[in-house]
């Protein structure tokens, strides 16, 4: 095994931590994503004098200092605790402690469906006024493996076509996934996101169970989802 898929191993932990522990961290840690997000957004947009934008920062210069007295090296990895609930909170699109995701927060339907209705501020603009195609490619990479996932065949993408059949724009916007079949370690999974006017954007992954979590490569961490 090379030295970079142990370090990938490392990072997928069981902490053994309690529900309740999970949900009082992400009562603690939640607040402070969202207002990081929201900054975001007023750092982009904010119109105030120049006074105010430096006086803000000075304030943003003290919280920093706060922060970062104690600080996990990163990244923060995908971890499980106790009963097996999952906490990929450092995840690019759906991660609790994660700022720059939207945050997507999945629904599963017994059919196999997994779905998401959710926003996308200015933060993620990239013609004028529509939503950046490489943020369409993360919301959707993040739906169909979810998808797998929540099928129990999950899976690093492999592959991701796109069709981008209208603009996306920015606002309220809705994405869906399932799996259309599995072939041994291979997930084929399709989905759309969606606006107002219709879908968007197409989506089919191939989604591969790598080697090293496949058995017989001494897996570490054996239940994962
Ligand atoms: C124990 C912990 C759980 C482990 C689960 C692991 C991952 C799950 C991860 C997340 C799931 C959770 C939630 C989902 C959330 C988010 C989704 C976003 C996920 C990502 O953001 S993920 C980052 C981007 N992703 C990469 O960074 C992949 C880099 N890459 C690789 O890590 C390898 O490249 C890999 C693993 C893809 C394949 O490597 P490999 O060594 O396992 O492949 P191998 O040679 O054995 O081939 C086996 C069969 O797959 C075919 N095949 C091979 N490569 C293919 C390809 N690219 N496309 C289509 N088919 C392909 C062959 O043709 C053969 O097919 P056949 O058997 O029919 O001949």
């Amino acid at each position: 095994m090379t030295d970079s898929i142990a370090q990938q191993q490392m990072l997928y932990v069981r902490d053994e931590m309690s529900d309740a522990e999970i949900a009082e961290q992400a009562d603690l840690y939640g607040p402070l994503t969202d207002s990081v997000r929201e900054l975001i957004e007023l750092a982009l947009l904010t119109e105030v004098d120049g006074p105010e934008v430096r006086a803000a920062q000075e304030h943003l210069e003290s919280a920093k200092q706060i922060l970062r007295t104690r600080v996990n090296p990163g990244p923060y990895g995908v971890r499980w605790g106790a009963s097996g609930q999952k906490r990929a909170w450092g995840n690019a699109a759906a991660g609790l402690r994660n700022a720059i995701a939207p945050p997507l927060v999945f629904n599963f339907d017994a059919d196999g469906r997994a779905w998401t209705d959710f926003h996308l501020g200015s933060a993620y603009e990239g013609p004028a006024g529509l939503t950046h195609g490489g943020i369409a490619a993360l919301v959707l990479d993040q739906a169909l493996g979810s998808a797998a996932e929540a099928g129990g065949a999950p899976g690093m993408t492999g592959t991701l076509n796109l069709r981008y059949l209208r603009p996306t724009p920015l606002g309220a916007l809705h994405a869906e996934a399932r799996i259309d079949r599995v072939e041994g370690i291979k997930t084929i999974v399709t989905g759309q996101l969606s606006g107002p006017d219709g879908v968007c954007v197409e989506a089919e992954g191939i989604f591969i169970l790598p080697r090293w979590a496949r058995g017989g490569d001494s897996a570490k961490v054996s239940d994962p989802v």
